[in-house]
């Protein structure tokens, strides 16, 4: 292998356009540049991750395409994926030709993200290995597949209006309901079955990578393996296998740190719902409402633009919400420093894979909000397998946030889900250590190359 990497050899990384995609996948550019590679990232104008200085390492192109901006606001995500695909076959094609021109070094491989499937077709015609990264859990990715499956027996009968048949359990896919299937609140059923049959088709593919640890989803791992016949690497969680720099599209604001400084240990719920969950201004007052009535101390991640159906800005709500000094809101927040402080003794989320990776991790347990796709399935596990949450479904009405609140950050419950979080972020510490799982998959995956 030493032989080979003295060659400068090159990998050429293409994100998804969107946070919760671009920072596990500057992880890997990371991980795979400690290793000895080159690395190219191929962007394109959407959510541009701006080469900091830290980065500069790293090679950035841009893949060209005539979008609107407006489209990714506009067509929600699921849509949106699908049009930049169709505008990006022919472009990055033409990119990667231009890549190879390079004659001093050689392209080891390009990994795409599972969304940007325009990729394999490109990279088939280069003879080019080719891998699948994927930034969701391993469940995440099995159920796009039966969502694809049981679109095509029925249409998914059990999903239309007025069936009844959500709250069922999908047959061998425990604990999942058919509402937990990884339907978008943007885009119809059909829609992102057109958008999943993509993102699991393997095409030329040599592998696949996931952001997923063994010892979490080896259930789901195994029946990848099978449905895919090619090697699938769990290597995750990438960001404790890597200390990889900041690639937040937002500031982070930092003040929030010195006012946990000030909090004592474990008194703290953090709430933060990613980087694109939007939320109704009822739910947000539901909320707050809740929160102070629970009389624990919170710190809020509340994102400019998040709130829909708000008539006054964000800081007027937010001014009127902040009725006690017991609690502190940002804009966005440096949220791996937050988890990992010892004054946060809970984290509300909407159950994002990398928040749910990065509580993980801390051994913070959770109280599930999701919002849309993956998040459902991820909140299941939380709850019914990994028993480190608790989630809060239904119209959201203070009194059951109250009761959350008081569950995970008062109760007995809640200590030995905290317990559990605490031993399972031993696990996930020791898997990316030298002869961890994740770190044996990443240099399984590494001497493929
Ligand atoms: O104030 C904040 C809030 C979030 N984050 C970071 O932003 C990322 C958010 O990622 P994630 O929790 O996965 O949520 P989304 O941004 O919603 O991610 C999208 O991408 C994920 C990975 O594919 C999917 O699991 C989600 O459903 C999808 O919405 C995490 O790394 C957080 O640490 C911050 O740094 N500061």
């Amino acid at each position: 292998m030493e032989e080979k990497l003295a060659r400068r050899r090159r990998v050429v990384l293409v994100p998804a356009p969107a946070q919760g995609h671009i920072t596990p996948m500057m992880q890997l550019a990371k991980a795979l540049h400690l290793k000895g590679f080159s690395i190219t990232v191929a962007q394109t104008k959407f959510n541009y991750l701006n080469p900091s200085n830290d980065l500069s390492e790293f090679q950035f192109v841009t893949i060209p395409e005539n979008l609107p901006v407006s489209d990714l606001r506009n067509l929600g995500p699921g849509r949106f994926l699908i049009k930049l695909a169709n505008e990006c076959y022919v472009s990055f094609k033409e990119l990667l030709g231009q890549l190879l021109a390079n004659e001093e070094e050689e392209i080891a491989c390009v990994i795409y993200d599972e969304f940007m499937y325009f990729v394999e077709v490109a990279v088939k015609e280069f003879k080019l290995r080719n891998v699948i990264f994927s930034t969701t859990s391993a469940t995440a990715f099995v159920c796009r597949f039966v969502m694809c499956k049981l679109y095509a027996k029925d249409g998914l009968a059990q999903l239309k209006e007025g069936g009844g048949r959500e709250e069922e359990l999908v047959p061998e896919l425990y604990p999942i309901r058919y509402k937990d299937l990884p339907s978008s609140v943007f885009a119809s059923v059909e829609c992102s079955v057109e958008l999943f049959k993509n993102t699991c088709y393997k095409g030329t593919a040599s592998s696949v990578i996931i952001n997923t640890v063994s010892c979490l989803e080896i259930s789901s791992l195994e029946w990848l393996r099978q449905e895919l016949d090619i090697p699938v690497y769990p290597i995750g969680p990438l960001h404790m296998a890597v200390s990889a720099p900041s690639t937040s599209l937002l500031e982070e604001n930092e003040s929030c740190i010195e006012w946990l400084n000030k909090q004592k240990p474990s008194s703290v719920i953090y709430i933060s719902l990613g980087s694109f969950t939007m939320v109704e201004t009822k739910e947000v007052l539901e909320m707050a409402y809740g929160l102070v009535s629970s009389n624990q101390h919170f710190l809020w991640v509340i994102r400019p633009g998040s709130i829909n159906g708000s008539e006054i800005s964000e800081e007027e709500l937010l001014k009127k919400m902040v009725i006690t000094d017991r609690g502190y809101i940002v804009k966005w927040a440096p949220q791996k420093q937050v988890l990992a402080h010892s004054a946060v003794g809970a984290f509300w989320s909407h159950c994002g894979w990398n928040s749910t990776l990065e509580s993980l991790g801390e051994g913070v347990p959770m109280i599930c909000r999701p919002f849309t796709t993956d998040q459902k399935g991820n909140a299941r596990y939380l709850e019914c397998v990994w028993k480190v949450g608790i989630q809060v479904e239904g119209k959201l009405e203070r009194g059951a946030v109250e009761k959350a609140v008081k569950r995970l950050m008062v109760d007995e419950e809640g200590e030995e889900m905290k317990r559990r979080a605490l031993s399972l972020k031993e696990k996930l510490k020791d898997s990316v250590l030298a002869q961890g799982s994740s770190h044996n998959s990443l240099d399984d995956f590494i001497k493929t190359l």
